[in-house]
């Protein structure tokens, strides 16, 4: 079994992307899968019954991936740690280069779901690096930084290139971080509503800093992709737009 262990330093540089068949289909268990790039195994169906060892010394029965994208700066690096090693990356900003990714495995509904989470760089420069990751993905989680109006204005220019680049299936979510800081807020919820409505979106605001929202976020969409591939028919459809305005929480109520 290979036990290869996953590069995981900033500034990584981009392996080219591996081929998935049209489907977008989740990646089944097996070793090794842990490794993104030439190296990963193709695609295919879920063997729920044959949990796994990955790379990284982790049982699980099905894998996905998992995009951050939008402006540099928004958090997407902070809000990956928050949720990862339960962590806020204070201090000074240290902007992503090219691409990174971490690995979890949550536990959904008694199946291991592993998302192998990929961190890409906001910076314009390394635009063409992340273009050729987007196809891999299963879900992309797109972020704007409600106390910058150029992130949240330039969210329909990463729609078209979400539209342009990524499966015609993938699962999206728009995410407004940084909610705990109110009085630099300028973007309000409703704009962001609004906006998530129109492209038809589940939205939730986050905050990598406080870490509201942040398992949620990445639960829905570990909920979503597991079902996606491991409905059984007598089970009732998971709807991702309910889930996460139901289960969302507002800045307001002060939670973690
Ligand atoms: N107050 C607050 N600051 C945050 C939050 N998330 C990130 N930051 C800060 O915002 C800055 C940018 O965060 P990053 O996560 O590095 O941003 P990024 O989107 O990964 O940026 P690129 O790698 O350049 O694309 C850092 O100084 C963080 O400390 C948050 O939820 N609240
Ligand atoms: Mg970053």
């Amino acid at each position: 079994m290979s036990r290869k262990k996953p590069s995981k330093s900033k500034g990584a540089s981009a392996p080219a992307a591996s081929t998935l068949p049209a489907a977008n289909g989740p990646q089944p268990a097996r070793s090794g899968t842990a490794r993104p790039g030439p190296d990963a195994p193709p695609n295919g169906p879920p063997q729920p019954g044959r949990p796994s060892l990955g790379s990284d010394g982790d049982f699980y029965d099905v894998a996905f991936k998992v995009m951050l994208v939008g402006d540099s700066g928004v958090g997407k690096t902070c809000l990956l740690v928050r949720f990862k090693d339960g962590a806020f990356l204070a201090g000074t900003f240290i902007s992503t280069v090219g691409i990174d990714f971490r690995n979890k495995v949550l536990d959904v509904d008694g199946v291991k779901v592993k998302l192998q989470m990929w961190d890409t760089a906001g910076q314009e420069r390394f635009r063409s690096v992340t273009h050729a990751y987007y196809r891999d993905a299963h879900a992309l989680l797109l972020l704007y930084d409600v106390t910058n109006k150029a992130s949240f204005d330039n969210i329909q220019a990463w729609l078209t290139e979400i539209h342009e680049y990524a499966q015609h299936d993938v699962a999206l979510m728009l995410l407004g971080n940084k909610v705990d800081s109110a009085h630099e807020r300028v973007v309000k919820r409703e704009d962001g509503e609004k906006l998530a409505k129109e492209y038809g979106l589940p939205f939730m605001e986050t905050s990598a800093k406080t870490g509201l929202n942040v398992d949620l976020a990445f639960t829905a969409i570990a909920k979503e992709l597991k079902q996606r591939s491991m409905k059984a028919p007598s089970e009732p459809r998971f709807r991702l737009h309910d889930y996460v305005s139901r289960e969302g929480h507002r800045a307001s109520c002060c939670h973690p």
